[in-house]
């Protein structure tokens, strides 16, 4: 084996504080629009429906998750995954975790290693150490670990090679965890643009997700126009999604790169725009899941994209 395919060895802090990190040589992505090899889900085993956001708040009240069905659309959910030849890798379910199956956030992948987030309600702090762990058993080393504040990865967009929107919802990411994440990727050489947003959003993934190079999906009803214009100043297209299919998690897909997008029943708009532009979608019902406060992108960590 030669040096350059000898895998990068687990580390708690692969960051160099100056800057210049390299980039890790078996896992990772550039973007997150490449073809998607290698992804993390959770297990729903002890998915519980909490009063976690104002939408989850408001279906608990009206009609609660039924967690059976929300477990076997996961699995929908995983054979789409699956079927488009991804590998899944999933941490072993804990019954003190209720939220493990949102995997978005606890850590994020990055070029450099995995980002150990911090999270900010109580009850998913052990989710950060569970994503330790099993980063350790994976052999994927860590970038480093928010220390300021609070951060949560649905608010880590990586909006294309070399650039980040953060959002900052100050009651998930606090401005302190956002700057400081913003540091370690400003000295990297990154563009990273911090995404003020209400906390009734909890995070920017709601609103803003890439589907292919320079394009993506945006509900324009909800999203600060500084922030649209910034993406169409790049030359980003822009596909609105609907502020009602917004709030059902329309906007919360995953692109597998490769025109390939797994994308939620709630939403017909977009879906009917990714047919129209020639887009593979596979149509999952995600609805019951979705009760929970998240969709399909708080539902998936990209653990390797290839070029
Ligand atoms: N990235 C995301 O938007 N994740 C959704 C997290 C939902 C979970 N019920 C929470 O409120 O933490």
């Amino acid at each position: 084996m030669n040096v350059q395919t000898r895998p990068d060895p687990f580390t708690l802090r692969r960051r160099n504080p100056s800057g210049g990190t390299a980039p890790l040589t078996q896992w990772g992505f550039r973007n997150e629009t490449d073809r998607l090899t290698d992804v993390l889900l959770g297990d729903p085993a002890y998915l519980r429906h909490m009063a976690t956001s104002s939408l989850s708040r408001k279906h608990l009240r009206e009609s609660p998750c039924n967690i059976q069905l929300a477990q076997a659309q996961h699995k929908e959910l995983r054979a789409a995954y699956e079927s488009f030849g991804v590998k899944v890798h999933t941490a072993p379910p804990e019954p003190e975790l209720p939220m493990q199956v949102y995997t978005r956030d606890s850590s994020v992948m990055t070029p450099y290693g995995a980002v150990i987030t911090a999270m900010a309600n109580w009850w998913r702090r052990g989710e950060n150490y569970a994503a330790i762990r099993h980063y350790e058993q994976l052999g994927i080393p860590i970038y480093d670990m928010v220390t300021a504040g609070t951060f949560e990865g649905g608010d880590f967009n990586v909006i294309e090679e070399g650039c980040v929107l953060i959002g900052c919802g100050g009651a998930r990411t606090q401005e302190e965890g956002a700057r400081q994440v913003a540091s370690w990727f400003e000295a990297e050489g990154w563009e990273v643009r911090l995404a003020f947003i209400d906390e009734y959003y909890v995070h920017i993934d709601l609103m803003v997700v890439p589907v292919a190079p320079k394009l993506t999906a945006v509900c324009l009803a909800c999203t600060e126009p500084g922030i649209v214009d910034w993406l169409k100043a790049k030359g980003h297209e822009i596909i609105d999604v609907p502020f009602q299919d917004t709030m059902a998690l329309g906007c919360n897909f995953m692109s597998l790169g490769g025109e390939r997008i797994i994308a939620p029943k709630s939403s017909p708009t977009l879906v009917g725009q990714l047919k129209a532009r020639g887009f593979e979608v596979a149509v999952v019902d995600t609805a019951e899941i979705s009760k929970t406060g998240g969709g399909i992108h708080c539902m998936a960590q990209a653990l390797r994209r290839e070029p």
